[in-house]
């Protein structure tokens, strides 16, 4: 039986170039970005939210230069297998996290494999710092409670929750979104910073030490920061823990029944990283057995699902991964990703800078450089000078 062929858009039929999108993507900057350097672009409409690796092959089909795919997917042997047999030699993950992306696979096949770091640091750590109000000061339950009409006046012990000001913040992972995420809390909340990162984060020890400072010149407590020498020293002394290192064989399970057991009774626990850096079947027992401590889960082991029992829990906020989902962001993102492809086929070099502004300028020309590919060593692409 044949395979069903799947819906696609198609924009600069005429184009020489097949680039592949297996989503349709927000904004239309990307869309101009491949188009304008000769490329034909097809766009999968399925309305089914996740692709299966099946379905991408016959996407692929007999010639493909290159694709932009999604976290969802499974960027694996199989797929660089077809889209090297295509002709392709240019992916792109629309997201920053790129645990779906077998990097090696992808090199051995000679495929570029980019990805969209900076456009949605500050948009993620916004969606973390929302997770944190509303966890410490109970907004969901609320919210409920009001809906269901049981609200019947003020009272002096009615959803009383957590104050943070003064209180101290634990970073795992403090590199962009991390730091970005600790100073909204530090200049918010004048909250004081315990990170644990693999490498020291000094933008952020700059930072909190200078507004200390500030602080003290205006007759206020300064805040201060400590860099830990483990996650658990992070998770002992911190009021609220944030996540936000990549997920590898390092960070799996890196919350576990252990260490939720170091974390004060009334934390707070935030996840805007990846959902197995959380033992989630643990947190749900500790959730169950202490309902003073509170989480704001962005993401979850085994997406789309939760594990049993978390979405019964009254002291867990859970929203569907979120965090990168502004306009500016998700539209950059496609930019960004669309850049990667573009430029791999046109053989531009790789950009050098973490600023990646001058690719989102809708008016001035993107530099003719490809924002961020992971595997550009191994493959020897170049860099811009
Ligand atoms: N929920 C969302 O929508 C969303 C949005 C953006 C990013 N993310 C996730 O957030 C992650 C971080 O993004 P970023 O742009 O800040 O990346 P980044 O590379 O700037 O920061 C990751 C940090 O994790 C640290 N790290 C690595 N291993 C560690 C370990 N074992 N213990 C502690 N720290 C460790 C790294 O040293 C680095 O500083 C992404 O990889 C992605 O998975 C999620
Ligand atoms: O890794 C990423 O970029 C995010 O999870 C997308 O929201």
């Amino acid at each position: 039986m044949a395979a069903k062929q799947l819906a696609v858009q198609v924009h600069n039929a005429g184009g020489t170039l097949r680039v592949l999108s297996t989503k349709p993507m927000p904004g239309t900057q990307w869309i101009k970005t491949l188009t304008s350097v000769g490329c034909r672009v097809e766009v999968c409409t399925e309305p089914k939210v996740i692709l299966s690796t099946d379905d991408i092959v016959s996407l692929i089909g007999n010639k493909c230069d290159g694709v932009i795919g999604q976290l969802t997917e499974d960027w694996g042997d199989t797929l660089f297998g077809a889209l090297k047999k295509a002709g392709g030699h240019a992916y792109s993950n629309m997201a920053v996290g790129y645990n779906n992306v077998d990097v090696d696979a992808a090199t051995r096949h000679g495929i570029s494999v980019g990805n969209t770091p900076g456009v949605l640091t500050e948009t993620t750590a916004e969606l973390a710092a929302a997770l944190t109000l509303a966890a410490a000061r109970r907004v969901v339950e609320a919210d409920d409670f009001m809906r269901a009409g049981k609200y019947e006046g003020w009272l002096p012990t009615l959803f009383v929750g957590n104050l943070l000001k003064g209180q101290t913040v634990g970073i795992i992972g403090a590199g962009r979104i991390g730091t970005a995420y600790a100073r909204m809390m530090v200049e918010g909340f004048k909250m004081n910073v315990i990170y644990y990162d693999l490498y020291q984060a000094t933008r952020l020890e700059k930072f909190v030490s200078a507004y200390g400072q500030f602080l003290e010149s205006q007759g206020e407590t300064p805040v201060h920061w400590r860099r830990a020498s483990s996650p658990e020293d992070v998770l002992k002394e911190a009021d609220v823990v944030s996540l936000h290192p990549v997920l590898d064989k390092t960070t799996y399970h890196l919350i576990n029944k252990e260490r939720l057991a170091l974390m004060k009774k009334d934390a707070v626990l935030v996840n805007a990283s990846r959902g197995p850096v959380v033992d989630e079947t643990a947190l749900v027992e500790h959730l169950k057995a202490n309902p003073m401590f509170r989480v704001g889960l962005d993401v979850f082991e085994d997406e789309p699902y939760m594990k049993p029992g978390l979405g019964e829990l009254s002291n867990a906020v859970v929203v569907p991964h979120i965090a990168s989902a502004s306009k500016w962001t998700r539209e950059g993102m496609a930019t960004l990703a669309a850049q990667n492809v573009a430029a791999k086929l046109k053989g531009w070099p790789v950009w050098s800078s973490p600023n990646v502004e001058p690719f989102l300028d809708e008016i001035k020309p993107a530099p003719k450089a490809a924002p961020s590919i992971i595997n550009a060593k191994a493959l020897c692409l170049s860099s811009m000078p």
